[in-house]
């Protein structure tokens, strides 16, 4: 059996990423997981943490291998600026933006299977000039991909987003019926061929308060949504709303779904990360390689601290291995 070699890239090496590299790796893994980040961070947040680990350096001719517990494979790249765990320094964010882009890349390529990301801290990198507002939109431009879909998953919940850092006062504009459209086609395509949903029944939110009130309360519903839901119901697609997102998250509506699509950000999180949090994770839908992440962010205030909940890593690592291992079925 091939042992999929997954990339982790660190992230902010001030937050809680190089925490998690070194816990998961307490444990044998069903992977080989690539830790992409600096090795003395990983040392000194391992003496921090008071735990032992052996660095091996990565060597992409090698074959992939299940290591011992306690062994952390590393891709090492070097940090512009000495780190702090939780203490942000605006002259490591080219380091940050490097880990994914050798994530993304190897991903493209076939080195890794999947990458699973650690979280980075968006604002650092914005404040040292670099135009950045998240691994989904870096990884869509990375690989050329003009659309994807972010999709966070949780036990008996997932949620995909139409937009995904905009800010709000620019959201209404952006709900027409193109970007609607391709992100219901790709929620569907990608249920089927990366989670085995045979006939995803998908439920969509309005945007406005109760889905804009027979549009009493916004044209959304009506002008772009509707066309775009009655277009996709007539090709077959078992997708049904625009519904009022206060009343489609309940479990009478939950239990015959397989997604709910929120036209942004935070209609549809904080549900699921109310739900959650700690136990769920963020796929990418639409792009050519398989990425996942934690639900959550860099905790600096946790750093180092030995008090982390690597619950959401942890879920995210097995959620790339299955998709790798299904990927590799579809395959064969
Ligand atoms: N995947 C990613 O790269 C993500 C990055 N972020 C970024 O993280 C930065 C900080 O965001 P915040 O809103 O403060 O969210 P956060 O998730 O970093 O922290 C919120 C609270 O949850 C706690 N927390 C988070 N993860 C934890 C864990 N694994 N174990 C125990 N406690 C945990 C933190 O200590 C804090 O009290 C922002 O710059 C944001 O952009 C946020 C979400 C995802
Ligand atoms: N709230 C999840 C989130 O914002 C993560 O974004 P990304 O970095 O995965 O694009």
């Amino acid at each position: 059996m091939i042992i999929p070699r997954i990339a982790y890239s660190t992230g902010e090496p001030a937050g809680i990423g190089p925490d998690i590299a070194v816990l998961l790796a307490q444990e044998q893994l069903p992977c080989e997981m690539v830790v992409l980040g600096n090795k003395q961070v990983l040392q000194d947040r391992a003496q921090q943490l008071g735990l032992a680990v052996s660095i091996v350096a990565y060597d992409p001719q090698r074959a992939s291998q299940q290591w011992p517990a306690g062994t952390l494979v590393v891709a090492d790249h070097a940090t512009p600026a000495p780190v702090q765990a939780g203490q942000l320094n605006p002259k490591n964010s080219s380091y940050v933006l490097e880990l994914l882009e050798h994530a993304g890349k190897g991903c493209i390529q076939g080195e890794f299977a999947a990458v699973m990301t650690g979280p980075v801290h968006k604002g650092i990198i914005n404040d040292a000039g670099i135009a950045f507002s998240g691994h989904t939109e870096f990884f869509a431009a990375l690989s050329q991909t003009p659309q994807v879909v972010m999709m966070l998953a949780t036990e008996g919940l997932r949620v995909a987003l139409v937009t995904t850092h905009l800010p709000l006062s620019e959201v209404s504009a952006a709900i027409k019926q193109p970007l609607v459209e391709s992100v219901m086609r790709i929620v569907d395509a990608d249920l089927r061929n990366k989670f085995a949903c045979e006939s995803p029944r998908i439920l969509v939110c309005g945007l406005n308060p109760h889905a804009g009130e027979q549009g009493h309360l916004g044209r959304e519903e009506i002008d772009e949504i509707n066309p775009v839901l009655q277009k996709l119901q007539n090709e077959g697609m078992q997708i049904t709303g625009p519904w009022p997102a206060d009343t489609v998250f309940q479990p009478h509506y939950l239990e015959n779904a397989d997604t709910v699509v929120a036209m942004y950000h935070d209609q549809g999180l904080p549900v699921l990360k109310y739900r959650g949090f700690g136990n769920a994770v963020n796929i990418t839908l639409g792009l050519p390689f398989i990425r996942t992440s934690v639900d959550h962010g860099t905790a600096l205030d946790k750093a180092g601290s030995g008090t982390i909940d690597t619950g959401s890593a942890r879920f995210a690592l097995m959620t790339a291995i299955e998709m790798a291992q299904r990927s590799q079925q579809q395959e064969d």
